[in-house]
């Protein structure tokens, strides 16, 4: 239990001269980002401590946050990996059997920047209607002139062009046993990967082998893996030619693989389709999908800035056979998942490992063991 108590002034800054003021939340400083808006009600320690989220400022559109405090199980890596937190109404007293300290001790004890007592209401519909954009947070001595702060703000790098994935990866490789008996041995990219992934895999039997994403073929191959993984992770997926290029090489030898979120971006690029950003992308753990071939909509967990093109349930032509665009988001129509017709391989845009998040997609991973058995 503990409480902030100490009241420093705090501003948001954004590229467009926008400012929002408010508190310091966590760490006092300053601090730089992608400002962008996570719809979840639950489930921040997993936002926090996804890799997905380095280099972003996360606005959380839940107005009561920090309830539960911190825990020491949750972490999805580990450290807290967003740029900054803004928030609008922090728990004061936080509770929960699990507990063992306050959001804003954690966010303090890990130089994380936040800012509360933000109208996250009308900082959202601003973002929403001009798109995400860079920002800043500065408190103490970092709070200075409004143009001052803009211009900070503006010397930051962009999100669009950034290639992040070597920022967040493991150094080294290392392996995640299966729980029970090993049923398959799968090779999985960590381009951000998060702590749940190889824990859904080890629930299956899968001993999951986590490489570095620099990993060259050869190493990748040494592995002799029944299916290869491609992870979630930061940045823009246009920048991430050396993942593209070990999934041509991997569809080329037909190995079964799967991919999530920038995985799916990965193998979509590797099908010959191309990415772009979107305005303000998709973060929350309520987002629709459905799936073309049953027309089943799965409520899911997403956070992702860019998108594959193409249109929901066309077939197309690629190198290795034809494809298809298997799923898409009812909300605005973009592309969920993609599917090769010819070579065992297949990705969503969505995070089945759902942390946090609603468990209708879990089923995914059971279909990439199907994928590795027909590969026996
Ligand atoms: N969660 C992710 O893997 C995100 C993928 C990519 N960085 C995006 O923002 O679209």
């Amino acid at each position: 239990m503990s409480k902030t108590s100490t009241r420093t002034a705090a501003a948001l800054v954004l590229e467009d001269g926008r400012v929002f003021r408010g508190e310091a939340f966590g760490a006092t400083g300053e601090t730089f980002g992608e400002v962008v808006f996570c719809t979840a009600m639950t489930g921040y320690q997993e936002t926090l401590t996804d890799p997905s989220y380095h280099r972003q400022i996360v606005v959380a559109t839940a107005p009561q946050i920090g309830n539960t405090g911190w825990n020491d199980e949750d972490d999805e890596s580990s450290r807290v990996w967003v740029s900054g937190y803004v928030v609008r109404d922090p728990a004061r007293i936080a509770s929960n059997w699990r507990s063992t300290r306050s959001l804003d001790d954690a966010l303090v004890s890990q130089g994380v920047v936040g800012i509360s007592g933000v109208d996250t209401r009308s900082l959202t519909r601003h973002l929403r209607e001009r798109g995400a954009m860079r920002a800043g947070v500065f408190s103490g001595d970092a709070l200075t002139g409004t143009e001052a702060m803009v211009g900070r703000v503006l010397e930051s790098p962009r999100m669009l062009g950034a290639d992040l994935a070597g920022e967040v990866t493991a150094a080294q490789p290392y392996v995640v046993p299966a729980q029970g008996e090993r049923r398959f041995r799968v090779a999985a990219l960590d381009l951000g990967i998060k702590s749940n992934t190889p824990r859904m895999m080890a629930a299956r039997g899968i001993e999951t082998h986590v490489l570095p994403a620099t990993t060259t073929l050869d190493e990748l191959l040494a592995v002799e893996a029944d299916g290869v993984f491609l992870s979630n992770g930061p940045g823009d997926p246009a920048t991430a030619d050396h993942p593209v290029e070990l999934t041509k090489a991997v569809l080329e030898r037909r190995i079964p693989l799967f991919g999530i979120c920038f995985g799916n971006q990965i193998l979509g690029r590797a099908l010959g389709l191309g990415t772009y950003k979107m305005r303000y992308g998709h973060r929350g753990i309520n987002i629709p999908v459905i799936d073309v071939a049953t027309g089943s909509v799965a409520i899911t967990s997403q956070n992702h800035g860019f998108v594959i093109e193409g249109e929901p349930g066309a077939d197309f032509d690629t190198p290795y056979g034809a494809a298809t665009i298997s799923h898409y988001c009812p909300n605005d129509g973009t592309v969920e998942g993609v599917r090769a017709l010819d070579v065992p391989a297949f990705s969503v845009q969505y995070h089945p490992e759902a942390a946090a998040g609603p468990h209708d997609a879990a089923n995914l991973f059971d279909q990439f063991v199907t994928l590795m058995e027909g590969g026996r």
